[in-house]
């Protein structure tokens, strides 16, 4: 038996769509792995009414069949489903990176990115590897088919998280199909601002290389609230504001010790919109990592 403890993570960072993620430091899920003829899963915590025990609609399922790797799989989940907080891609990674140990598989934690990413496809279409890759390395991750660059960046953030339901599938049907060349010139600067400021634990640069027109705005209006949430962490001090991964959570970029300002200001501004939500004042964080029993 064995247990992995794989992370939130918060994707796209404005620049980066399909591309950049985030580990997050809290929450997390809990996987439990233990051998059997085929696979099961269970499900207890945070959402887990709306989570399928079937492995072929759970995230999971997808990561047991991959490695060709049949157990009893627990899951407690502490990421909440839907949430733009890389919930599902939270119980890939950790299957993955748990299920490579219990049967030996040897896979190394770049190759078990691509693993978890097959789980992502069960649930939003896409084997998309942006959340799958902070989950399972840690640190700011950018990802692209041919590979995983990491950088262990350290920068404080607030993770907003509104009581509303976005699920990625749908959200990934605002996306615009193209982008003019304006918009790619200016995506590109914010993206190069954004790794510079992760090489360099620059929370002032990272902030300014969250901004993006094409995706973000068309994202924005999935979330009620959003303009006013960004503008009071802005006030509060937040270098930068954008939506996390594909909503509805929205994510801050802090100064140290903005987090709680921040935090307090955009619950403010939820509760003004009518929208209950909670706040994390995290950073960027660990990988998945392993407990045996
Ligand atoms: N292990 C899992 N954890 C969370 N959600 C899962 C899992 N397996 C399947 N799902 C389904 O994935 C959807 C949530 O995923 P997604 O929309 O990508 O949200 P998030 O942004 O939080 O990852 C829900 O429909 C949920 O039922
Ligand atoms: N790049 C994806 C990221 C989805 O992240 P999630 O945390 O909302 O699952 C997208 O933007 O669709």
């Amino acid at each position: 038996m064995l247990t992995v403890r794989a992370p939130a993570s918060s994707a796209n960072l404005g620049s980066g769509f399909d591309v950049f993620g985030v580990a997050l430091g809290v929450p997390a899920d809990v996987v439990r792995v233990e051998r059997a003829e085929e696979t099961t899963i269970s499900v207890t915590g945070v959402g887990s009414q709306y989570i399928p025990e079937d492995p072929k609609g759970n995230t999971v399922g997808a990561v047991a069949e991959a490695l060709d790797a049949p157990a009893h799989i627990h899951i407690d989940k502490g990421v909440r489903p839907a949430s733009g907080l890389g919930s599902s891609a939270a119980s890939a990674a950790a299957a993955a990176v748990a299920l490579n140990e219990l049967y030996d598989r040897g896979r190394s934690r770049e190759e078990l990115v691509h693993v978890a990413a097959k789980g992502e496809a069960v649930v939003s279409g896409d084997a998309h590897a942006d959340n799958v890759a902070p989950s399972i390395l840690g640190g700011f991750t950018i990802a692209r088919d041919d590979g995983v660059l990491q950088v262990d960046a350290s920068v404080k953030l607030v993770a907003c998280l509104p009581e509303v339901v976005v699920s990625t599938r749908d959200a990934r049907q605002v996306v615009p199909q193209s982008a003019s060349m304006d918009e790619l010139v200016a995506t590109v600067g914010s993206a190069a601002t954004l790794v510079s400021g992760m090489h360099r634990d620059d929370p002032e640069l990272v902030g300014r290389g969250l901004e993006e027109h094409v995706v973000t705005p068309r994202r924005a209006k999935l979330v009620d609230g959003y303009d006013d949430v960004k503008a009071a962490a802005e006030a509060a001090g937040a270098t930068g504001v954008t939506i996390s991964g594909a909503g509805p959570s929205v994510l801050a970029v802090c100064r140290g010790d903005d987090r709680r300002a921040v935090a307090s200001a955009m619950l403010s501004a939820f509760d003004d919109a009518g929208v209950s939500a909670r706040a994390y004042q995290t950073e960027i964080g660990e990988g998945a990592t392993v407990y045996r029993d």
